[in-house]
């Protein structure tokens, strides 16, 4: 292990390990990366506790491209991080999104969003009741005047299994990973220099990557910076229906794709079983060590779920977890990019539910940043930190 790195990330799942990734795959960078994660169990990271799926339905076109990148990604994944013949399978099912919509004003979103979508090439389909009644016969859709449905380029996958696969293709290609934690950050003027470590170690930088997730404020205020990131909590359920609730083999096989009811809650087939969650009616900051899923929102979900489907009536919880999403207080989106004066502090935070599928594009993009001083594929420039100082909100409409 060296005393300085050209590039110190500090947060090894998803998000840094995607950094490091497309950092160490450019041949135009050839500097040296160091990755710095503190569990090296991850078991509390919200890449291991998300619910772990991808969709191209977003109002904002960058971040429409930013999933179609993903998606594109995590179809070839395999073969792109093969590592000394083993080719990593992220069981991608392409199943994709339902959207539902009730009142006027979904209708009006799901209509305007869909233009977004299919102006970029997005495979999607709008369906009245009718229409998805014969699709899924077992659903009840009296209130329901439209949906939106992703035919493709939509889904789940394994989510342990992107970012073991960015981080071992990462490592093979020269990153170095450090299981310690970051205690404070090294400063000059408006220069970072460095970080120290828990273990007394310091270790110098020429930039520094923030990737903490969750604990993404923690980080920056080591720098004396700001950032408006705080975990909340995701409850996320498991559960096995007495009646398996069958559609036509041409949608998805006949299962559910990834419904999203006007709720709010959300539900998708989990192998045998079925996964879902909801936003929570109250939704304050969490301790960042408070991982005790909300039990009584199953009851909720249970019942938005069985007003829906007659299938959903009787079901048995098989399993359940909490995460926290990184939530971005000011617009619930990505902060992608450097500080606006300390400009070798570089922000990937703030994902807010979508590190997951963001991960591949956000990752490109600031390696991107890093190699050339600017975006080159993707422009990110939008979703920059920049925005957070004017405090003028990059709104998203299709948040779950
Ligand atoms: N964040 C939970 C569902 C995934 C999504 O927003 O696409």
């Amino acid at each position: 292990m060296r005393d300085g790195y050209d590039v110190v990330i500090i947060g090894g799942a998803v998000i840094g390990s995607s950094v490091a990734y497309f950092l160490t795959a450019n041949p135009d960078f050839d500097g040296s990366v160091l990755i710095i994660e503190r569990d090296s169990s991850f078991a509390q990271a919200s890449t291991s506790l998300s619910s772990s799926s991808i969709r191209n339905q977003f109002s904002n076109p960058i971040n429409v491209q930013i999933s179609q990148f993903g998606t594109q990604f995590i179809r070839d994944f395999a073969e792109v991080m093969e590592v000394d013949g083993d080719k990593p399978d992220l069981g991608f099912h392409e199943g994709g999104y339902l959207f539902l919509a009730q009142t006027d004003t979904q209708v009006q979103i799901l209509r305007e969003n869909h233009a977004v979508q299919k102006s970029l090439g997005a495979d999607v389909v709008l369906w009245d009741p009718g229409q998805i009644k014969t699709a899924f016969p077992h659903l009840r859709v009296d209130d329901l005047q439209l949906t939106s449905y992703g035919q493709s380029g939509e889904g789940w996958f394994s989510n342990t299994g992107l970012m073991n696969g960015f981080r071992n293709k990462a490592r093979a290609q020269g990153a170095d990973y450090l299981i310690d934690e970051v205690v404070d950050i090294l400063r000059s003027k408006d220069q970072i220099t460095g970080v120290a470590l828990k273990s007394g170690r310091s270790i110098a930088c020429g930039t520094l990557v923030n990737a903490s997730g969750p604990r993404a404020a923690q980080t920056a205020a080591m720098a004396g910076l700001t950032i408006p990131v705080e975990p909340r909590k995701r409850s996320i359920f498991v559960f096995d229906c007495a009646t398996t609730p069958e559609g036509s083999a041409t949608v998805n096989r006949g299962r559910l794709p990834l419904m999203i009811d006007p709720s709010g809650t959300f539900c998708r087939p989990e192998g045998q079983y079925f996964l879902a969650g909801t936003v929570p009616a109250d939704d304050p900051m969490v301790d960042w060590d408070d991982f005790e899923p909300r039990h009584e929102e199953f009851d909720r979900i249970w019942m938005d779920l069985a007003n829906r489907s007659e299938a959903f009536e009787a079901v048995k919880l098989v399993n359940f977890w909490a995460g926290h999403y990184a939530f971005n207080t000011l617009d619930h989106n990505v902060i992608a990019g450097s500080h606006n004066k300390v400009r070798n502090f570089l922000f990937a935070n703030g994902f807010s539910g979508h590190g997951l599928q963001q991960s591949p594009a956000i990752g490109r993009g600031i390696s991107e940043w890093i190699t050339y001083g600017e975006f080159r594929t993707l422009d990110l420039s939008e979703i920059g930190y920049d925005r957070v100082v004017r405090n003028e909100p990059f709104l998203e409409k299709a948040v779950i």
